[in-house]
């Protein structure tokens, strides 16, 4: 199709909206394909050899030999327009902000794009098991997401486990004098991780990508939105592992499911599946496993897109009436755990876990 004067006259107008110098290989192109496009093929006598610009550029517009004035004009719309679209999409990729990925963590994976920062639980050959040094990467990460840049955070699992819960060796290697202490430390760090649930200043999303268990499960309920694959499971054993809830769900589970269904969940192990989950207000909503990375992704997106400030006081306030409340709890489940960890029914389970007799 051959171009217009009219276009060929827009083109020269757009050269000089370009921002980038496009280097003397396409200047030179575009000074040739103008040369013969408004005065034909190259007549004026070879410029001398030190003379380098203009010898380069009668070079470039010798080159074109009898290409007609015509097809020059076209060649040079062409360029003109690949030029700014190049540029143009420089721009956007420009615009659209890299992942920034958080240093210093073994066990878990930061990283913050679109506002959003993701947790990633990262031990996907131990089913993302929570050992001693995760569950203290998880709080520092909860701290610095509370105070970044991003609108929300994200916690996740990395392959097909969302998290198997507390790694059962925490409860291993320890001599029975040692026994109390085990038991002491272990409930200190976990009032700290759970109470940084509690407090997260901002919307926190659970992407629940594969089966939980334990400990993940019930700080679902002090999340503010539980996105789940059809994939996932979710589990929370307690008393076959001779404990006792954790998370506030003690107090949040029949808040939310009811008590009826809440007992069938934390006294009698009753593992739900997601839309049984969804169903009983623990999970937002589930999505197709096939589909579910990337629908939750853009709709998180989106999310994250609105007014931060705003977002983080209503989460904030709506928080704020069962803040002490949920503190409380917290205190009492870890009490209770304290004495579980020490009792014959735990170690047994513990035991059993390890002697393969018992997998869930
Ligand atoms: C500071 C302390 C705070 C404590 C807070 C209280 C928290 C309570 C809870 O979270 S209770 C829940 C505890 N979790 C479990 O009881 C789950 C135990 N795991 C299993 O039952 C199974 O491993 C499974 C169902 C998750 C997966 O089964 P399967 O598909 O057959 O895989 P494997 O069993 O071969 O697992 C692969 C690999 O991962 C190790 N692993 C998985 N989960 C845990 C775990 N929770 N603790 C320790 N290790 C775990 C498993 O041993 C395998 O390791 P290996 O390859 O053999 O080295």
């Amino acid at each position: 199709m051959q171009v217009s004067q009219e276009d060929f006259e827009k083109a020269q107008e757009q050269l000089k909206l370009l921002k980038k110098d496009p280097g003397n290989e396409t200047k030179l192109k575009l000074y040739a394909l103008f040369k013969q496009a408004t005065e034909g093929p190259c007549n004026s006598p070879k410029p001398g050899m030190l003379d380098f610009v203009k010898k380069a550029k009668w070079d470039a517009w010798n080159s074109l030999g009898n290409l007609s004035q015509d097809n020059a004009k076209q060649q040079y719309t062409e360029l003109v327009s690949s030029l700014l679209s190049a540029e143009s999409s420089d721009r956007k990729k420009d615009a659209s902000p890299e992942e920034s990925t958080h240093d210093g963590y073994e066990t878990i994976q930061v990283t913050t794009k679109n506002n959003i920062t993701k947790i990633m639980f990262n031990r996907p050959d131990k089913k993302n098991a929570i050992n001693h040094k995760m569950y203290r990467e998880i709080i520092k990460a909860l701290e610095e997401a509370g105070k970044d840049d991003s609108t929300i955070a994200v916690i996740t699992g990395n392959g097909d486990y969302y998290s198997s819960g507390n790694d059962l060796n925490n409860f291993t290697n320890v001599q029975p004098s040692e026994m109390e202490k085990m038991a002491k430390d272990g409930a200190v760090l976990l009032k700290e991780f759970v109470g940084h649930f509690i407090d997260f200043p901002k919307p926190l999303v659970a992407v629940v990508n594969g089966p939980a268990i334990g400990i993940c499960v019930t700080v679902l309920g002090l999340c503010d939105i539980v996105y789940a694959s059809d994939r996932a499971t979710f589990h929370s054993p307690f008393s076959q592992l001779g404990q006792s809830p954790e998370g506030c769900s003690s107090y949040l589970f029949p808040k939310i499911m009811g008590l009826a269904k809440a007992n069938e969940v934390l006294l009698f192990n009753k593992k739900l599946t997601a839309a049984e989950a969804c169903a009983q207000g623990l999970v937002t909503e589930v999505f197709p496993d096939r589909t579910f990375q990337k629908e939750v992704w853009a709709r998180l997106e989106a999310y994250a897109s609105l007014p931060k400030n705003s977002l983080a006081v209503s989460k904030q306030l709506l928080r704020s009436m069962e803040k002490e409340k949920l503190h409380a709890v917290n205190s009492k489940e870890c009490e209770v755990l304290k004495e579980r960890w020490l009792s014959d029914e735990c170690i047994n389970a513990i035991v059993s876990f390890f002697q393969k007799k018992s997998k869930l």
